[in-house]
């Protein structure tokens, strides 16, 4: 694997402020509505833990496992699912939960998915929103963080499974080591 190293982008503080933010928008929209968040696993898991502790409205979490990076720092565009919904979604109020959106195809794929289950709404939360890198135009309801490239880690989001324990978030910087090998 070529060799890398990380960049704080977001620190620690930045990020529990910019979730305690995004409660307080969800509190004021979902009061006194029949509320289900689904995590993506696995990176929204630590994003999900914050955030359903900063909410005072009652909800209930469910989570999909999908996964489309594997290894890589770029999406396949393929789209595992691994292990579904299992929450009745009939009539609810649902919000994803996503630590990234990028391309969009995640979230486009969810989209299609949950309306099956024929949901009163759908909106998408994700911690950060990498705005200028879709390649499907998906709706994005709160966003804490918004950037506009670089390949990130920290706070459940991972390269070739690691670092997701980072409590801010930093930008993986690839180094050129010297093989030749083109950077993400
Ligand atoms: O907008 P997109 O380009 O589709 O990217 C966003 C998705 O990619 C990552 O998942 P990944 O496939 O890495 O699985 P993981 O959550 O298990 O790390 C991330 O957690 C999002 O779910
Ligand atoms: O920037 C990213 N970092 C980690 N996982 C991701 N999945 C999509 N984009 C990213
Ligand atoms: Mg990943």
């Amino acid at each position: 694997m070529q060799a890398y190293r990380l960049v704080e982008r977001v620190s620690e503080a930045e990020v529990a402020a910019r979730v305690r933010d995004l409660a307080e928008e969800i509190d004021r929209d979902y009061e006194g509505k029949d509320v289900v968040l689904i995590g993506v696993l696995k990176g929204a898991f630590v994003f999900l833990a914050d955030l359903i502790r900063n909410l005072r409205v009652p909800v209930e979490v469910d989570f999909v496992r999908l996964a489309s990076y594997g290894a890589a720092a770029e999406s396949s565009g393929c789209i595992r699912l691994t292990k579904d919904v299992e929450a009745r979604l009939e009539g609810r109020d649902v919000l994803i939960v996503e630590d990234i959106v990028d391309t969009g195809v995640t979230v486009d794929w969810m989209l299609k998915h949950l309306k099956q289950h024929g949901p009163r709404s759908i909106k998408v939360c994700t911690l950060i929103d990498k705005f200028e890198c879709r390649r499907c135009a998906v709706p994005v309801d709160y966003a804490g963080i918004r950037i506009s490239g670089g390949f990130v880690v920290g706070y459940g989001l991972d390269f070739a499974e690691k670092h997701r324990g980072l409590k801010g978030i930093y930008e993986v910087e690839f180094l050129n080591d010297g093989s030749g090998g083109a950077a993400p």
